[in-house]
């Protein structure tokens, strides 16, 4: 197969036709090379072509069958073959993988971000990367980080690989497009992909200026929902779940990094070839992408509102039945027609911890001031629902609404049994919004011993409405 260089796909060079397998958590067979992959074992004394065979394991070698993950990858060079790996300078202090008192803050305020610039200066996705907040450790094998990214320029002469757990990306604003050692992968914004633990990848920017979300795991992979009496149908689709198919280039690089994320620390390794050469693979640890408007969503069909929970797409469990380390949850474009009923998501409060982001539109319980690439985190037990303008907008609407569709929108989730601490620099940020609480003050009491007062009944307060007395 002709070696493509990566200066050559700076240029455009990635096909948009790109090729992928399609499944979720199937074992995937890829070779670039016909006749690649070994037919009868895995470790074969000579492989064809003369490849090294070597595994990358997921899950500890003895994790039941269900949830064992590894692969086989058949390479020119195995990775093992680099100078050692030394600590980077300068550092990324904004990366956090160990959460604790000493190094951030927690707090049950409720907070909101404005989506923040991509800054000018030239920066690649690895360095663009800072976390906003988590709970856990990567050391222990327990625990999630959520990181943001603003990027202006494709990684260079390097590949990254994150010794610490999964990533979950999703895009905002500018594709990626992501060489994996499993093969190429393009996401767009409206589509997530997920780069296993321990996978070396690089990530290019076509677009330029890109900006978007990371959820990070540790100690844990994530999984489809179970459909329970929904059935064997709904929500996300294993066959919407694409992976790529084996790709490799040939070259000699000299003085190539890789970056590798280990305890939160970025450490730099050089050697004299590009890691992206895998001429063959097969396995179910794998990276992936889907298409998020591929997913089917579900809902009430009569009366009250439905817990998020019911639009999971991916969820990372802990080992409590039930009780997720990370659900990534979307608000996608769906029917509302429920009726007499409070639409948009009630007043609640939470034991799980709630992180929310825009992709594009708006979302349905905040007016204003939750914008696309902007971020909000309500922490366990922390009081929040819609704002002012909303609830009194539901409320003057009434039940004449009729089915009603939500267009034009893709928010999202991270939902976590555990309680994340908030990053310094988060709190500090320029895009920290001090006056979220605001948008809650003006709820006004509309109790009365007495019933229904006329602010609160749908046909009064279309009639003031109609008469001027009354705006919405
Ligand atoms: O707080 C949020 O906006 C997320 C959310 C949405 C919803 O429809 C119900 C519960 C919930 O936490
Ligand atoms: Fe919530």
């Amino acid at each position: 197969m002709a070696a493509q260089s990566v200066g050559e796909m700076d240029g455009g060079n990635f096909p948009s036709d790109l090729a992928y397998q399609s499944g979720f958590n199937n074992h995937f067979s890829s070779e670039a090379i016909p006749g690649a992959l070994p037919q009868l074992q895995n470790s074969p004394l000579i492989c064809p072509y003369g490849l090294y065979a070597e595994q990358i394991s997921g899950t500890s070698f003895t994790s039941p069958r269900k949830v064992n993950m590894c692969s086989w990858l058949y390479r020119i060079k195995p990775s093992v073959t680099h100078e050692p790996f030394r600590p980077r300078l300068p550092k990324n202090e904004k990366l956090i993988s160990e959460f604790n008192a000493s190094n951030c803050s927690s707090t049950p305020t409720q907070l909101r971000w404005r989506p923040a610039e991509v800054p000018d200066s030239p920066l690649d996705f690895v360095d663009g990367l800072y976390t906003v907040c988590g709970a856990g450790s990567s050391f222990l094998r327990h625990g999630f980080a959520i990181h943001m990214y603003t990027a202006n320029k494709s990684m260079e002469n390097c590949a990254f690989c994150n010794a610490d757990g999964d990533f979950l990306i999703v895009p905002q604003s500018g594709r990626l497009w992501i060489i994996t050692e499993c093969g190429r992968l393009e996401v767009s914004p409206g589509e997530i992909v997920v780069l296993p633990q321990g996978f070396r990848f690089v990530v290019y920017l076509p677009d330029g200026p890109s900006r978007g979300y990371v959820a990070e795991i540790f100690g844990s992979h994530f999984q489809l929902p179970d459909l329970g009496p929904i059935g064997a149908n709904g929500l996300a689709a294993p066959r919407d779940f694409l992976a790529p198919v084996a790709w490799f280039e040939n070259l000699s690089r000299p003085g190539y990094t890789i970056v590798q994320k280990y305890g939160g620390e970025f450490f730099t390794a050089i050697q004299d070839f590009s890691p992206f050469n895998v001429v063959a693979w097969h396995g179910n640890y794998v990276p992936y992408k889907y298409d998020l408007s591929k997913f089917c969503p579900y809902n009430t069909v009569l009366f009250d509102h439905s817990d998020p929970s019911i639009n999971t797409v991916l969820t990372a469990p802990t080992d409590k039945p039930g009780v997720a380390l990370l659900d990534f949850v979307i608000f996608p474009p769906r029917w509302l027609v429920s009726e007499h009923t409070f639409r948009p998501p009630y007043y609640h409060r939470n034991c799980m911890s709630e992180f929310m982001g825009l992709i594009y539109g708006g979302y349905e319980a905040k007016a204003d001031g939750f914008l696309p690439g902007g971020a909000s985190l309500h922490n366990c037990m922390t009081p929040h629902g819609p704002d002012t303008k909303t609830y009194e907008a539901t409320i003057a609407r009434g039940n004449e609404a009729g089915p009603y569709r939500i267009t034009d929108t893709m928010a999202f989730m991270f939902e976590s049994s555990l309680i994340p601490r908030v990053c310094s620099w988060a709190l500090e940020s320029p895009c920290m919004d001090h006056d979220y609480y605001q948008c809650w003050i003006g709820l006004k009491s509309h109790f009365t011993s007495e019933g229904t007062t006329r602010d609160m009944d749908p046909q009064k307060v279309k009639t003031d409405v109609e008469n001027g007395r009354q705006t919405v």
